[in-house]
């Protein structure tokens, strides 16, 4: 790793007591390697606000520079713009920009800020600078984009309305990154672009969300994790040496950090480091 790359962390929001407890112990290990932020999503996994708050004042206690995700789908200019001022009042100083997810079967979604360049150009027209704002990239294409191209210009678009950096989506090809990013350069916009990392632990549960979010498991890929069946240990050791070759091989061709989803996991995202050297 390079002095400037940078490694972030990301935590959902817990729904219940148990899951609290193990968000807490994950946070307190991984944060003992003192990532460069920390970001806490939003409305994931049917999170809710107050979990996002709730969380967020957690990572603060600990010391972390904390990104707040805000998701704009369904919500007024007003209540966001509340959130926000009140992010601002406890220190908050960075952003995740996003649009959200639509809740499954609604069609064109409600609320007044329907896309994520919307929301940039809002927290820019009332905050200024008081935030740095980082949005999501689809190095393979966002699954609801027209066409690739389309979905670039959408990319352009929230950079234009003030983005500071920007977070991939997951991928496991390598190339699909580069590529998105040499497109981006060439239309001379050069913020940093860091690889969202998901660690691979579980082939079911991977396979369901990457088919929602639309991250391609490769063909390959897909048959070794089924080979391991229910023999969860091995699969987890070759996840963790699939996904630190992929890290390592970002990292060496000039990715400007790593931001792990660590699913409020500690030794999955501790694996991968491991194995990568950056402890
Ligand atoms: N780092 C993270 O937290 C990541 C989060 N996500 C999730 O993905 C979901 C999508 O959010 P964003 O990427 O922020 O949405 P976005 O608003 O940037 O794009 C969503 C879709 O709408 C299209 N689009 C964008 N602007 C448009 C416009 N003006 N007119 C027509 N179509 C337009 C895009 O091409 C894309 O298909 C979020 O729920 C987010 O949580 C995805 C990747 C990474
Ligand atoms: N479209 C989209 N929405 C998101 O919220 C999102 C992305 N993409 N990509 C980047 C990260 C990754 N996120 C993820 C990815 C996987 C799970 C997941 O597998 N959840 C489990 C439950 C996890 C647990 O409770 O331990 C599940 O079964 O859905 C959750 C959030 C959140 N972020």
């Amino acid at each position: 790793m390079s002095l400037t790359q940078t490694i972030s962390l990301e935590f959902f929001p817990p729904r219940e007591e148990s899951a609290r407890l193990k968000l807490e112990e994950a946070a307190r290990r991984l944060v003992a390697h003192r990532p460069a932020y920390v970001s806490v999503t939003y409305g994931a996994g049917g999170s809710t606000r107050a979990g996002t708050a709730d969380t967020v004042k957690f990572m603060q206690s600990l010391g972390c520079d904390t990104a707040p995700h805000l998701s704009c789908i369904g919500s007024s200019r007003a209540e966001l713009v509340e959130i926000l001022e009140g992010y601002r009042a406890q220190g908050i100083r960075r952003i995740v920009a996003l649009r959200g997810d639509l809740p499954s079967g609604m069609g064109r979604h409600p609320g007044e800020v329907h896309y994520a360049d919307e929301l940039v150009s809002l927290i820019r027209e009332h905050f200024g600078d008081v935030f740095h704002i980082e949005v999501a990239a689809y190095p393979e294409v966002h699954p609801q984009a027209g066409s690739a191209s389309k979905d670039l210009d959408h990319f352009i678009g929230k950079v234009k309305a003030g983005a500071n950096g920007a977070i991939t989506q997951y991928f496991f090809n390598v190339d699909a990154y580069f590529d998105f990013v040499e497109r981006v350069q060439g239309r001379g916009i050069d913020i940093p672009i860091v690889p969202g990392i998901m660690p691979i632990t579980n082939y079911k549960q991977l396979a369901r969300f990457s088919n929602m979010c639309g991250a391609e498991i490769p063909r390959w890929l897909e048959a070794r994790l089924v080979d391991f069946g229910d023999d969860m240990a091995s699969l987890r050791e070759f996840g963790a040496d699939f996904v630190a070759g992929m890290a390592q091989r970002l990292l060496d061709q000039g990715a400007p950090g790593l931001h792990f989803y660590t699913l409020n996991n500690a030794k999955a995202t501790l694996a991968v480091w491991q194995r990568l050297n950056v402890a």
